[in-house]
């Protein structure tokens, strides 16, 4: 799939999400490019529609994306509990497993999966795959990054500290810490993985979201229209 494919399944996936809401919604807001565009139609539908809604972002880049596009935005403070959230993923199985975490918005992003009723996952094709396989980002506290980062071994991963792409240093989340990009190979079992680094002090959060199944929805985009796979 060449970039251009790529993107027109991203949009594909992200406008049908955005269509998928109602007016009065409270919606989480992920980070990423794929919810950028169903963040672009919401602003459409709010525009020429009237649609009425509430976003709460996962990230600073989710809320200034939110504000150009003309979404009103609020906080897990004032809405504890969201009607659906929209948001993307790096890897996605056939049981609804997901790595998520490229964009460093992991431990946010899973708070608001975590309150939602419903959460629209919006990927291209490229991210569904038989067996979770990509590193799993875990964000760490930087205080506890070497011992965490040891722990981690432990469990069979070379944990590599990610670093900044425009600036040299560590990146630090939205939160003020690290993310350890942790190289499992095929992840068998994610549910056990994902609990054992749960169990780690420090490790404040992974990108394995594996307890949401049940109310997840993937909308696979393809470069015309989109699939939709529940288990519900
Ligand atoms: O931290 C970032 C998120 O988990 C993203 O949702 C994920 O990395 C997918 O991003 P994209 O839609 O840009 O591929």
């Amino acid at each position: 799939m060449d970039k251009a494919q790529q993107a027109a399944s991203k949009r594909n996936a992200g406008y049908h999400a955005a269509e998928m809401i109602k007016d009065g919604m409270v919606i989480g807001l992920g980070t990423g490019s794929t919810v950028f565009f169903a963040m672009e139609r919401l602003g459409e539908r709010i525009a020429e529609d009237g649609l009425s809604i509430t976003g709460v972002p996962t990230s600073y880049q989710a809320a200034i994306r939110a504000r150009r596009y003309g979404i009103p935005l609020s906080s897990l403070d004032e809405h504890p509990k969201l009607d659906t959230a929209i948001d993307g993923a790096d890897q996605a199985d056939p049981d609804l497993r997901l790595i998520k975490g490229r964009g460093a918005a992991l431990l946010r992003e899973k708070c608001v999966c975590d309150a939602a009723r419903e959460v629209l996952i919006v990927v291209d094709p490229t991210k569904m795959v038989e067996t979770l396989n990509a590193p799993v980002p875990v964000e760490v506290l930087p205080f506890a990054s070497a011992p965490v980062s040891r722990r981690l071994a432990a469990l069979g991963a070379s944990p590599v500290l990610r670093e900044g792409v425009k600036k040299d240093g560590p990146v630090v989340t939205d939160n003020g810490n690290f993310i350890l990009d942790c190289d499992f190979g095929a992840i068998m079992d994610p549910e056990s993985l994902e609990t054992a680094i749960a169990a780690i002090p420090g490790a404040l959060e992974c990108g394995l979201f594996t307890a949401y199944r049940e109310k997840i929805t993937v909308i696979v985009g393809e470069e015309k229209g989109c699939r939709v796979v529940s288990l519900h």
